[in-house]
């Protein structure tokens, strides 16, 4: 692969749970565009996703995303992307507004105008004075891919889109993640348990079954 267009570089990463190995010296590169992390329940993904973030501190090993190494400058690493972890209840009390008004001041490439799109294409104006502990399943992660497709970060990941969400909404966040995707300098990556078909991946990442 041609260094030059990788956006992502992992190398040598040793990550485990006491009870669980999950990476032993294991190396990847992203290019720019959308790559899939693929495995069962319970594979990693989402551990994978809070690692790329710098959320979650590896044992060894260096991440480096857009030339900014994650050992080196972790705030100038972390600035480059957008993560919010689906399961985390440290959002609840805001509303849907609140928490978006937030974010660009930490996304410095935050589209306005994308976020009105996709408000629209989620039917999510109902929704916007609700707090998210109100919310169901799926509209949070509406609220939540809204967030993520808007916030032109350098890096973006998501985990599981496409739980509790309605056809409709599936159809357009399908055309929402390639156009984002093919915006220039953005990488997402997308944690799902199946294949996803009808994007165009630049990239799968399969993880082994949990032993
Ligand atoms: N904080 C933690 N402490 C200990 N073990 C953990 C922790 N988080 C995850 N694990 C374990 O690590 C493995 C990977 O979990 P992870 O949630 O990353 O997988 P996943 O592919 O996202 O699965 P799921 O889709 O079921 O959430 C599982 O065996 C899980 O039980």
């Amino acid at each position: 692969m041609d260094d030059k267009a990788a956006v992502l570089q992992v190398k040598e990463l040793c990550f485990g749970y006491p009870e669980r190995k999950l990476w032993a010296h294991w190396s990847v590169t992203v290019r720019a565009g959308a790559t899939l992390v693929l495995g069962s329940d319970g594979s990693g993904k989402t551990t994978l996703l809070q690692l790329l973030a710098g959320d979650v501190l590896s044992e060894s090993g260096t991440l480096t995303l857009a030339g900014v190494a994650l050992h080196e400058d972790a705030p100038a690493y972390r600035e480059q992307v957008f993560w919010q972890d689906p399961r985390s209840s440290a959002l609840d009390a805001l509303s849907v507004q609140q928490w978006w008004d937030s974010l660009p001041a930490r996304h410095s490439h935050w589209d306005a105008a994308a976020l009105a799109a996709h408000v629209a294409g989620f039917a999510l104006e109902p929704h916007l004075d609700k707090a998210l502990y109100q919310l169901s399943a799926g509209t949070r992660r509406k609220v939540l891919m809204a967030a993520a497709l808007a916030s032109g970060a350098t890096l973006t990941l998501i985990d599981e889109p496409m739980a509790g969400l309605d056809r409709a909404s599936v159809q357009y966040l399908q055309q929402a993640l390639a156009d984002a995707a093919a915006q220039p300098g953005r990488t997402l990556i997308v944690a799902h348990y199946e294949a996803l078909d009808g994007l165009p991946w630049a990239q799968v990442i399969e993880l082994p079954d949990e032993a």
